[in-house]
C-alpha cells in the first residue's frame, strides 16, 4: 500500500470507523521513550492517535540500542523524545507528532497542561515519576494507562479517577534492604560489601560533604553500641583527610591513603571491639603493598581471634579468596583455587579478579575519579554505565570481601547487583505495549466494564492473566482528594485570602500544606499573609487543605497560571466556577494485604531511583506534615514519613516482611 489512505484500512476495518475516526482526533501523551515508549510510539503511531506528545528526559545511550528499536547507533546522545519522534513518523504521515525533551516533573507541566490530553500513557522506569503522572492525571481527571515490565513479567493498568484504583491505592512491596551495622562493620555476603562501597563509600569519597554526625547522634540516642557509634565517628572524621588528598592535585598518593583508611585502619579499629567478634568471623586488615607485590597472604590467623578467614566455608567457582601469587596453591581452610577462566568467560567483564587486579582497579578508579574532582565535576555518585564508578565500586567491594573472608565477584555481576539490574526483554516490552493500546482504546470508547488490568506471568500455558478493575480504595491518599485549579499571580495572592475564598465561605477548621510543608494550621496563622510565592508555592505546586475534623475529604489545589490578558490590578486568583466542594470522607477499610507488586521496569542504565528508586511500601492517605515556615523539613510520622524516605531512596530492614520502623536508620539498595 502506498498512500495514506489504504496504509490506514486495516486500523479503520478493525476499530470500526467511528473509533477510527475519533483517534484521529484524540490527544495523547506518553510519557518515556524507552523499552516500552518506543515499541508504544509505533503501535500508536500506526493505529492512528491523530495528535501525540511525546515526553522524555533522556538522551540515547548505547545499551538502548538492542531494544529501543527507534534509535541507532548514530543517535547516541541525542535526545530520546527528538529521535524517536524523527524515526516514527513516517510511520503515518497522518500524525501530528511532537517531541519534547523535558522532565514530566516540571513545573510547567502543570495540570492545566495535562488538562489539553485525552489520555496519558505511561512508559516510565522509576516510581517518582509514575506517582507525579498519576497524581497529575487525579487532578486533572484524564484517564491514564500505567504499565511496566521486569523480565518475563509485565502489567499493564488502566486508570480513571473516581472509578478505578489509582496507582497509589495500592501498597507497593518494600525494597530488600539491610541493617547498617551489616553494612558498615559485619558484612557477610557480596551484596553487603556492594552497597558498602556503592551507597557509602562513593558518596563518602567522592560524594557530597555530608555531615555524618547527626546520623550517629540518632544512632547513639535509639541505643546501638555506644562503641561501634564511637569508631564509627572516629572513621568520618579520618575520611576528612581522604577527601582533601582526593581533591588535591598533584598528590599521587590519594588511593594509598584511602586504601590504607578503609582496609586498614577502619579495619583494625572494628577489630580492637573484640566483643563483636567472639561469634563471629573477624575480619583482616589489607597490606597494600604486600598485595601489590604479591607477599600478601589472605587466611593468616586474624589478630583477635584464632578463627581463620573463610569464604562461609565453601567452595566457590569463582576462587573465593584467591589472589595473590601466594594464595593460589593452597586449596586450605574453604579457600579453592582460582579456577582457570573458561575461554567464553575471558571477557574483560567476566573474568574473575585477584587480590591484586582488584586492588590496581581500585587504584586506577580512585585516580579517575580523583581527576574528574579535580577538573571540576563537584560530586560523583554511581552510574553502573559510568566506567569510573563501577570500576570503583568493583575493587572496594571485592577487596572488602577479602578483609571479610566473603566471595569476590566479577566486575559483570557486580554491574548485575549494583545497578539492580532485571534483564530487559524486548518480546516482553513489545507484549505489554500492544495491551497498553487495547486498555487504552477501551478508556476512549467509555467501555469501563470492558477494561482490565494486565498481568504478563511466567506461564507459558497462561501468559496474560486478566483481573476485573478494583473501585478506588477509600483510604488513598492521592485519589480520594478533591482536586481544584485555580489561576493565580502567586506573587501576589496571598495565602489566607487563597484558602478563604477556596472554602467558599465555609468557616471549619482547616490546615494548609504544600507537600510536607506545614503552611498554616488553626492556632497558627502567621504565613496567612504572606504571598504564595514567598513561601515557595508557586505554578505547578499543590496546596493541600486538611479538614482537622477528618470528615471532609482534603481539597488539593493546583496552581496554573493567571490567564493571558488578566488585569493587572483585579484579584490576583481565578477559582474555578461552580467551586468544587469537598465530598464526605468514607471510613477506609481494614488495611489490606500488600498486593502483587505493580511490576516496574527496571532500568539497564542507571540506577533507580528509582531509586530509582523504587518498590517501597506506601501507606493510605498522605495525611500529616510538617509545620514549616521556611523550606527544611524534619522528622514525620508515617505516612508521610513514609513518602519521604521513599522519595529519598531509604530504607533498611532486616527482609522484606519486616515492618518498617519510623525511625530505622536506614540505607537503600537502589
Ligand atoms: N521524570 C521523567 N520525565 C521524563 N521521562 C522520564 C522520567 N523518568 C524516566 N523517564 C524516561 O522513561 C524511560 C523509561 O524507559 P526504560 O525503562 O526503557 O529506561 P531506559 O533508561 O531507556 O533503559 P534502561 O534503563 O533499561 O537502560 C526512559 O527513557 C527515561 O528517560
Ligand atoms: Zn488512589
Amino acid at each position: 500500500m502506498s498512500t495514506a489512505k489504504e496504509r490506514t484500512a486495516h486500523a479503520r476495518a478493525i476499530l470500526g470507523p467511528e473509533l477510527h475516526a475519533q483517534l484521529a482526533h484524540t490527544k495523547v501523551l506518553l510519557v518515556g521513550a524507552g523499552g516500552i515508549g518506543c515499541e508504544l510510539l509505533k503501535n500508536i503511531v500506526l493505529t492512528g492517535f491523530g495528535h501525540i506528545t511525546l515526553l522524555d528526559l533522556d538522551t540515547i545511550d548505547l545499551s538502548n540500542l538492542n531494544r529501543q528499536f527507534l534509535f541507532r547507533k548514530k543517535d547516541v546522545k541525542q535526545s530520546k523524545a527528538l529521535v524517536a519522534a524523527q524515526t516514527a513518523a513516517p510511520f503515518n504521515p497522518n500524525v501530528q507528532l511532537t517531541p519534547i525533551h523535558g522532565n514530566i516533573k516540571d513545573p510547567q507541566y502543570d495540570v492545566e497542561w495535562f488538562q489539553k490530553f485525552d489520555i496519558v500513557l505511561n512508559a516510565l522506569d522509576n516510581l517518582d515519576a509514575r506517582r507525579h503522572v498519576n497524581k497529575m492525571c487525579m487532578a486533572a481527571q484524564i484517564p491514564l494507562v500505567e504499565s511496566g515490565t521486569a523480565g518475563y513479567l509485565g502489567q499493564v493498568q488502566p486508570i480513571l479517577k473516581d472509578r478505578t484504583e489509582c496507582f497509589d491505592c495500592v501498597p507497593k512491596p518494600t525494597p530488600k534492604s539491610f541493617p547498617v551495622c551489616t553494612i558498615r562493620s559485619t558484612p557477610s555476603q557480596p551484596i553487603h560489601c556492594i552497597v558498602w562501597s556503592k551507597s557509602y563509600l562513593l558518596g563518602q569519597l567522592f560524594g557530597e560533604d555530608e555531615d555524618a554526625t547527626g546520623e550517629l547522634d540518632e544512632a547513639e540516642q535509639q541505643g546501638e553500641n555506644a562503641q561501634e557509634i564511637a569508631t564509627l565517628r572516629k572513621e568520618a572524621q579520618a575520611f576528612n583527610l581522604v577527601r582533601t588528598a582526593l581533591r588535591t592535585s598533584g598528590s599521587n598518593n590519594a588511593a594509598k591513603i584511602a586504601f590504607d583508611k578503609v582496609f586498614n585502619a577502619d579495619i583494625k579499629n572494628l577489630l580492637s571491639m573484640t566483643d563483636m567478634w567472639r561469634n563471629r568471623q573477624a575480619p583482616l586488615p589489607l597490606d597494600y603493598d604486600a598485595i601489590l607485590d604479591g607477599s600478601f597472604e589472605l587466611d593468616q590467623p586474624v589478630a583477635s581471634t584464632s578463627a581463620p578467614i573463610v569464604a562461609n566455608g565453601v567452595s566457590k567457582p569463582n576462587g573465593v579468596v584467591n589472589g595473590s601469587k601466594k594464595e593460589s596453591g593452597r586449596g586450605t581452610n574453604g579457600h579453592v583455587e582460582p579456577a582457570a577462566p573458561p575461554p567464553a568467560a575471558a571477557l574483560k567483564d567476566q573474568r574473575a579478579l585477584s587480590l591484586q587486579d582488584n586492588l590496581q582497579l581500585f587504584i586506577s578508579s580512585t585516580e579517575r575519579l580523583a581527576s574528574r574532582l579535580q577538573n571540576g565535576e563537584e560530586t560523583i555518585s554511581f552510574d553502573k554505565d559510568d566506567d569510573d564508578t563501577l570500576d570503583f565500586v568493583t575493587a572496594s567491594s571485592n577487596l572488602r570481601s577479602a578483609a571479610y573472608g566473603i566471595e569476590r565477584k566479577t566486575r559483570w555481576e557486580i554491574k548485575e547487583m549494583a545497578g539492580n539490574i532485571i534483564p530487559a526483554i524486548a518480546t516482553t516490552n513489545a507484549i505489554v505495549s500492544g495491551l497498553i493500546v487495547l486498555q487504552a482504546l477501551q478508556l476512549l470508547r467509555k467501555s469501563y466494564d470492558k477494561m482490565r488490568n494486565i498481568h504478563i506471568q511466567f506461564k507459558p500455558a497462561v501468559p496474560l492473566s486478566t483481573i476485573n478493575m478494583s473501585a478506588p480504595n477509600p483510604g488513598c491518599g492521592i485519589c480520594r482528594d478533591t482536586y481544584i485549579n485555580i489561576q493565580c499571580d502567586t506573587s501576589r495572592a496571598k495565602l489566607g485570602d487563597v484558602v478563604e475564598a477556596l472554602l467558599g465561605g465555609d468557616e471549619r477548621e482547616v490546615s494548609v500544606f504544600e507537600e510536607k510543608r506545614m503552611l498554616s494550621d488553626p492556632d497558627w496563622l502567621d504565613n496567612n499573609d504572606r504571598t504564595l510565592e514567598s513561601l515557595n508555592v508557586t505554578k505547578g505546586k499543590f496546596l493541600a487543605i486538611v479538614d482537622e475534623e477528618d470528615e471532609l475529604a482534603t481539597l488539593s489545589v493546583s496552581i496554573s497560571d493567571l490567564p493571558p490578558g488578566y488585569p493587572p490590578d483585579a484579584l490576583p486568583f481565578v477559582l474555578p466556577s461552580p467551586l468544587p466542594k469537598p465530598t464526605q470522607k468514607s471510613k477506609p477499610p481494614p488495611p489490606r494485604p500488600v498486593t502483587p507488586p505493580p511490576v516496574r521496569k527496571v532500568s539497564l542504565k542507571r540506577p533507580h531511583p528509582e531509586p530509582d528508586d523504587d518498590d517501597i511500601v506506601e501507606v493510605g492517605p498522605a495525611a500529616k506534615r510538617v509545620k514549616q515556615t521556611g523550606s527544611a523539613n524534619c522528622d514525620l510520622p508515617s505516612p508521610s514519613k513514609r513518602r519521604r524516605l521513599e522519595e529519598d531512596g531509604l530504607v533498611m530492614m532486616d527482609s522484606v516482611q519486616e515492618k518498617l520502623e519510623d525511625d530505622d536508620d536506614v540505607i537503600i539498595i537502589d
